[in-house]
Formats: structure tokens, sequence, C-alpha cells
């Protein structure tokens, strides 16, 4: 049981994996269970100030949601908008614990073609408060060229490198930023050298999951992906698995690394794609929340002055 009922942010409404009682002002009250410590491990919530804010926060959003909650809505839909808001109520206490130690430094993306640099990085950028940058549109705009596609096919791929490292360069002086950077950003080392200006973090998603979603969008958007024959999955996944070998290493760079498959592990699923882009941006917070930490805690605490 206890693997997917208890560690699951996805089961985790309010509703079903707290003990709610009725009051009858038809308002929910919460009971502490016996696995609310586990819980509360498993979203990061270590101290008592941020459980107790977390708990008041649920009894308060709770009033909110059953009041507005429509008469006829399935038991289904009520848990997935609770499991929802569940969520987004995480993500943003997370973002509030970590803003003062990021102290404004930027959040790098890093991660293979289709890995959710983007989706993640607005959900990011929306809740620290900070601007969401595409490196690719930033070389487009550069360029004065609409596509990365017709930047390869008319330049070359080198072209796109270079003009891909001045953007980096040039975003590594600036601040309030979530960077979703371009998949092949990673293999040069001197990008490195801008992007640790601030912080980095890897997503790392099982290449069939990349397949899968690169497939169902098409791959004339990404040149690299494109050239392979056969239909747009078995492109993707042959293409992928040969940049994969030759990128793993580098994309290890990363002082963060977001595992999908290891977070699906913890919330009891075997696959990936039950994850939803908040959840993997929660656990962003909580990685760039232990790396500040660890380093803080060896006298090295990355941007904070003084
Ligand atoms: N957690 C998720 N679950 C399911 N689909 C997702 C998830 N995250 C992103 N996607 C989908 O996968 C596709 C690629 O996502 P996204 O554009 O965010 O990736 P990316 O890393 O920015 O890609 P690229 O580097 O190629 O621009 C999109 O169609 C997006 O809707
Ligand atoms: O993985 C890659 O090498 C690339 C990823 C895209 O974001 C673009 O930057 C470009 O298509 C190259």
């Amino acid at each position: 049981m206890e693997a997917g009922a208890a560690l699951s942010l996805q089961s985790c409404s309010w509703i079903g994996y707290e003990k709610a009682g009725r009051k009858s002002g038809g308002f929910l009250l919460f009971s502490r269970g016996c696995g609310e410590e586990k819980r509360f491990q498993t979203l990061g919530l270590r101290d008592s100030r941020s459980r107790v804010a977390l708990v008041r926060s649920r009894h308060l959003e709770s009033k909110v949601s059953c009041s507005h909650k429509k008469a006829g809505a399935s038991s289904a839909e009520s848990q997935s908008f609770n499991v929802a808001a569940d969520e987004a109520l995480i993500l943003k206490r997370k973002a509030e614990d970590i803003t003062s130690s990021l102290n404004g430094h930027c959040i790098y993306l890093v991660g293979m073609m289709g890995s959710g640099k983007t989706t993640v990085g607005k959900i990011l950028s929306e809740v620290l408060g900070y601007s969401f940058i595409d490196s690719d549109k930033l070389v487009e705009q550069a360029v004065g060229v609409p596509s990365v596609a017709q930047i390869f096919k008319e330049y070359s791929e080198a072209f796109f490198r270079d003009n891909e490292s001045k953007v980096l360069r040039d975003l590594s002086t600036m601040h309030r930023l979530v960077v979703a950077t371009g998949g092949g950003a990673v293999i040069r080392p001197v990008n490195w050298k801008y992007m640790k200006q601030g912080m980095t973090v890897w997503l790392d998603v099982p290449l069939e999951a990349l397949a899968r979603r690169i497939a169902a969008v098409g791959t004339a958007s990404r040149p690299l992906l494109h050239q392979e024959p056969g239909d747009p999955y078995t492109k993707a996944f042959v293409r992928l698995s040969t940049l994969s070998e030759k990128r793993g290493k580098a994309y290890a760079n990363a002082d963060a690394r977001v595992c999908l498959q290891t977070i699906a592990e913890k919330q009891g699923h075997d696959d990936v794609s039950s994850l939803t882009p908040t959840a993997i941006a929660i656990e962003a917070l909580l990685k760039i929340e232990s790396f500040l930490t660890e380093k803080a805690s060896i006298g090295r605490s990355p941007y904070l002055q003084g």
C-alpha cells in the first residue's frame, strides 16, 4: 500500500490523505495521520515552521476550494483539483524557502531536447518572480532567422553553437532569470563557465519518454532529430540515444539533477508520464535547496554576499 499511498504527491489530495472531518459550515478539518511525518519528509518540509505553515494554508485554502466546488463534481475531478492545488501550494512554499539563499541568481535548466526545460522553466520563473528566457529564441533573434532549424540549414551547426555561446555569455551577467538552454549547450566547456554564474539544473528524463513527447509534436523544429528515417518516435529515439551517450557526462556537470525516474518511483509510479510539470518543478526547487544548504554547511554559500 504504502509506497503509493503514503509517498505519492500525485495522490496526496487533502481530502484523501489527510484524515478529514466535516464541520457544520461545510469546511474541512484535518487531523494528523500516522503517515504525516513521512509525507512532510517527502515534500522536503523538515522544519516545523514550514510544516505548520503548510497545514494552516491547506486548511485556509480548503475552505476556498470547498465553497467553490461544483455540486455535481465527480470524486475524480475533485481529487485532481485538490492534487493540483496541493502541488501549487507546495511549490509556492518551496520557492519562498529558497528565495533569499538564491539571492537573485539565475537558474539554467539543461537537458536533452524535450526534457521539459521550457515547460518547467516557465513554472519556476513564475513562482520565483523571475523572467523566463529561452536561449534558442535569443539565438534566433541575434541571427535574425526565425527558427533554429533554418539556422542549421542556411548556416551550420557550428555557426549556431558560436551564437549560442555568445548568448550565454551575455546572460551570465544578468540576474533573476530562469533560462531554458538549448539541448546541446552543455557540450562546450566555455558555456559551463557562463552558466555556472548561476545555478545549473539538469532535467534527466528517460529516452522513451523524450521520444514519446517529441513524436507527439513532430521532429521538424528539431534539426538534429529530423534527418533519421522512420516514424517520428523511432527517429527521435534512435538519435536521442546517440546524443545522450555522447552528452551524459556533460549534463552531469550540473549543480542539481532532477531525475524523473526517481520522482516517479518515490511516488509509486512505474512511468514518468504520470508526473505533472508542477511536481517536477517542486523537485527542482528541493534539489536547488539541497545544493544551497550543502554549500552553506561547508561555509561556501555561493550566492549570499558578505
Ligand atoms: N511533465 C511533462 N509531461 C508530459 N509532457 C511534457 C512534460 N513536460 C513537457 N512536456 C511536453 O514535452 C514537449 C517538450 O517540452 P519542452 O518544450 O518544455 O521541452 P524543452 O526541454 O524545452 O525542449 P527543447 O530543448 O527541444 O526546446 C512539449 O510538447 C511539452 O508539452
Ligand atoms: O540538443 C541539441 O543539440 C539542440 C537542441 C535544441 O534546443 C536546439 O538548441 C538545437 O536544435 C540543438
